[in-house]
């Protein structure tokens, strides 16, 4: 059980040298990886290719062995850096979670996410509180792996260690996989069981 980039080679203009070039990587369910490398190396388009966002020109992406599915809720759910993107401005929270999976009320309650948010537009939140709920309907999605790409750069330190411990809570509990994209090598010590170094 795992998902795998494998040997993927991937830019976003033919006329310009891969960005990534025969790369690959492999993150079993249950463990957590942290792909570390200094800033333009590619760990979100990484990320990206990885939850299927972007194909790969050459190389596979590929879950269990298998294509991700191009239906339904992603089994890799990719929780980004701006949070605002992630969602559609013109729907309230509440119908972002109706869309995207299960409500539980545990979770929501372990992010401080409160109720009377989920009547409001993405607009009327702050950035960190946007990003809680993002990870928190990631959760709630069933999703086996989650990628989270500097999840946590906008949040105070304390709001920082909460979030991730809720995350790796639910992770070990669950057995997902876990990919975090980070500049932060104090991060990637404290939350994974394996770095790996882009940039190498
Ligand atoms: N949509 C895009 N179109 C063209 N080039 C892009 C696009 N997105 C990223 N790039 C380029 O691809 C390279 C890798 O970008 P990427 O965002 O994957 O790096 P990163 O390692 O995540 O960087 P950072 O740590 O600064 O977020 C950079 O040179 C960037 O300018």
């Amino acid at each position: 059980m795992a998902l795998e980039a494998k040997n993927i080679y991937f830019r976003y203009d033919r006329k310009q040298p891969w960005i990534l070039e025969d790369c690959s990587v492999r993150v079993e369910k249950g463990e957590r990886l942290a792909i570390f490398a200094p800033s333009g190396y590619g760990k979100t388009t990484l990320a990206m290719l990885l939850a299927g966002y972007l194909e790969p020109a050459k190389g596979q992406i590929l879950l269990d062995e298998k294509p991700l599915p191009k239906r339904g809720i992603c089994p890799v759910q990719l929780i980004y850096q701006h949070p605002e993107k992630a969602i559609n401005p013109r729907w309230r929270l509440k119908r972002v979670l109706e869309e995207s999976g299960q409500l539980r009320e545990d979770v929501l309650d372990a992010f401080g996410i409160e109720r009377a948010w989920l009547d409001r537009f993405p607009r009327e939140l702050s950035g960190g509180e946007l990003q809680r709920f993002c990870v928190a309907r990631a959760l709630m999605s069933g999703a086996e792996y989650i990628i989270c790409d500097e999840i946590s750069t906008m949040m105070d330190v304390i709001t920082q260690a909460q979030i991730w411990n809720v995350v790796l809570k639910e992770a070990g509990k669950r057995n997902m996989g876990i990919i975090a994209v980070t500049h932060n090598k104090h991060l990637a010590e404290r939350i994974a069981t394996r770095t790996i170094d882009l940039s190498i």
